[in-house]
């Protein structure tokens, strides 16, 4: 018996169609943000739980041949422009645009019953997705301009897709809305891969060349931190000659009846978290902040600085070469480089929103974002204040230096 929802037993039906596959132990249960992923009965270790062909991966590359057959072939060019986000994020919005009028286009777009499972708008709660009255909460941090600075890149984008949309078929274009557009970005956001697993060696790791894919099916299982995954990828070979080259996700820890099934998709702090996937993680580890010395423009290098300020070395050596450029630096510069890394902690820590005593409009601000708030603001005061005692450390440090060399310091309090 099963009680999944008509759009996953769809899923399920069509990746097994394309010769992927979720266990069998596995349902879709509905919940506020889209769906979690149960066991219906204990699963063992060294599981896996899905599986999803490489023809069947969303790439740049698949989007934009769908694209250049949908649109004009003559785009070409226009399309070679667009970025990976703009194709994937385009060819997913191409799913929900074309009417039954536009049944041959049908044709060229094969991920309906999966595009059918995304969220919609109205379940997405990432930066983007922010009520007014939301993203004003963060106003003060770094979240606050992250998301500002993502909503004016992914706009300048839409237009460029939309007037390529447009030029093509008047309808299509209106039905391209900017909040459509905005969804499928976080699709992407949120649920992208790097191209680094369609290998014959998976890994996760980034680079420049490294795209975003989208790989069906085995997206659909939510993060965890830590928890023991791993990526399996397997090739034809004379046992099953037919079987297309596959990346599956293999669980290695233990499901009980009813629990939910999760992934890892790496170390994030809440910032990415909040800003890319609409959730956060109560007091993080792995929490970050970024800093830059002395304003220094766009370009100047930002140092990410984690929690018991880990990562602060670079930042403080950065301070001290800013101080003075002798190579061998004195306490004296040691002194001046605490003050200023501490002036600077504490014009961002006066320049953060609050942690305590700040209610909120629950007509204007839901309570998912309200716990994002705070998770987010309390990883960033506690990184501040361990940066503030990382720089008594150092200031400590050339007090004793001083007495070494015979020179007693006195400050006024
Ligand atoms: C890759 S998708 C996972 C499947 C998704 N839940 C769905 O309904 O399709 C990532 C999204 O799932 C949700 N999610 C994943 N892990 C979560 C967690 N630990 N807590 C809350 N939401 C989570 C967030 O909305 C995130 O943007």
């Amino acid at each position: 018996m099963s009680t999944e929802p008509k759009n996953a037993l769809s899923l399920r039906t069509w990746l097994t169609e394309n010769n992927g596959r979720f266990d069998n132990k596995v349902r879709f249960q509905p919940v506020l943000s889209g769906f979690s992923v149960i066991a219906t009965e204990e699963i063992a270790p060294e599981t896996t739980i899905a599986s999803c062909p490489f023809d069947i991966a969303i790439t740049r590359c698949s989007s934009k041949s769908s694209l250049l057959k949908l649109l004009k072939p003559s785009k070409v060019d226009v399309l070679d422009s667009w970025n990976e986000r703009q194709c994937i994020a385009t060819y997913l919005c191409f799913h929900l645009i074309l009417l039954p009028s536009d049944l041959d286009h049908f044709t060229f777009l094969r991920h309906g019953p999966y595009v059918l499972v995304l969220p919609p708008e109205e379940k997405m709660r990432t930066g983007l997705h922010f009520t007014p009255e939301e993203r004003e909460m963060f106003r003060g941090s770094n979240l606050f301009g992250a998301i500002v600075d993502r909503e004016k890149e992914y706009r300048d984008e839409w237009v460029q897709c939309l007037r390529v949309i447009s030029e093509c078929k008047a309808s299509w274009g209106t039905a391209f809305s900017w909040e459509l557009y905005r969804t499928a970005t976080t699709h992407v956001s949120s649920r992208a891969f790097p191209s680094s697993l369609l290998s014959r060696n998976p890994s996760l790791s980034t680079s420049p060349s490294i795209e975003p894919i989208l790989l069906p099916g085995i997206d659909s299982i939510n993060h965890a931190r830590g928890k023991p995954v791993s990526w399996v990828v397997t090739y034809p070979n004379h046992e099953s000659p037919s079987t297309p080259p596959t990346i599956s996700l293999k669980i290695h820890y233990p499901v009980s009846a009813g629990d939910e099934i999760f992934n890892n998709y790496g170390v994030k702090p809440n910032s990415e978290l909040v800003l890319g996937y609409g959730f956060s993680i109560s007091e993080n580890p792995d929490d970050t902040i970024l800093l830059k010395v002395g304003g220094g423009g766009v370009h100047a290098k930002r140092w990410e600085v984690g929690r018991q300020a880990r990562g602060a070395d670079g930042l403080w050596a950065e301070i001290l070469s800013f101080i003075s450029e002798n190579e061998d630096a004195t306490y004296e510069d040691h002194l001046d480089a605490s003050a200023m890394l501490t002036d600077m902690v504490d014009r961002l820590t006066s320049q953060l929103p609050p942690l305590k005593n700040k209610s909120f409009d629950p007509n204007t601000v839901r309570p998912e974002v309200v716990k994002m708030y705070h998770d987010y603001i309390e990883g960033q005061r506690d990184i501040l204040d361990a940066l503030i005692k990382f720089a008594e450390a150092k200031k400590q440090a050339a007090v004793e230096w001083a007495a070494e060399e015979g020179v007693e310091l006195v400050f006024d309090e």
